[in-house]
């Protein structure tokens, strides 16, 4: 498969930079009562979550809603909700002491373009299938897994964005040519250099509607693989 760079990052204002800065301190308090994401210190959090996730930003729609499925501390879905306001985010993920904690945090970042849902996706798809305009993922699951989360969520003509490590090859060999099967194209895969290495991230073309027997019910999509 082809990789192609990733299209150049938009320049962060002065405000928005403080608002990335002022999240990073937040996640960093909150992270010693739960731990939301591996390091604790800011910078850290800094150059290896909240750098990484500004790679999403040439990839969004021009306008509409996002989910960011799995977002644990907000990674990326605070990151990209303080960037692009004019965009409104779902933040989701199924663990109720992260939601708790990352209530707190958009609270405390007064970001009123994002909500907090506790929920699987499997279960929030059946009440919001087909409503976004893109997905948004990180660190969740292998790629074929997140697909069948983030394929019901999004709209025909939609993007499901993943951020990806170097498994990324192997992950998607097994599914050349098979992505139709949950109403995808076949994916694009773009490499991006990250402090010390090369990151991927995966963009996807919502091109058909998903299968109604798709998300299936939770835990399954890891259980069961969907192309095996
Ligand atoms: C390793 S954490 C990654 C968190 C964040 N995206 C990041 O990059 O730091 C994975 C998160 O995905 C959530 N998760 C996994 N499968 C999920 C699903 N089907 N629906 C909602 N949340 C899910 C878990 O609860 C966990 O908080």
């Amino acid at each position: 498969m082809e990789i192609q760079p990733l299209p150049l990052l938009p320049e962060l204002s002065a405000k928005t930079l403080t608002q990335l800065r002022r999240y990073a301190s937040l996640l960093s308090v909150a992270n010693e009562r739960v731990r939301l994401t591996g390091p604790h210190d800011k910078e850290t959090l800094w150059h290896d979550h909240i750098e990484d996730c500004l790679h999403v930003l040439p990839l969004l729609p021009l306008s509409g809603a996002v989910v960011d499925v799995g977002t644990g501390g907000g990674l990326p879905g605070v990151v990209l909700a303080i960037c692009r306001p004019d965009l409104k985010f779902t933040l989701l993920d199924s663990l109720s002491r992260k939601m708790k904690a990352l209530n707190e945090i958009v609270a405390a970042l007064e970001l009123g373009n994002a909500e907090v849902v506790c929920a699987r996706s499997e279960d929030f798809a059946a009440a919001c299938r087909e409503q976004y305009d893109a997905a948004v993922v990180r660190a969740v699951s292998e790629a074929g897994v997140i697909a069948e989360y983030l394929a019901p969520l999004v709209r025909e003509g939609g993007v499901l964005a993943a951020m990806k490590g170097s498994s990324v090859g192997d992950e998607l060999a097994p599914l050349e040519g098979r992505w139709n099967a949950l109403g995808l194209s076949e994916p694009k895969l773009y490499e991006y250099d990250l402090k010390d290495h090369k990151s991927y991230m995966l963009l996807w073309k919502k091109s058909a509607p998903c299968p109604a027997a798709y998300p299936r019910k939770p835990g399954r999509a890891e259980k069961k693989l969907w192309w095996r």
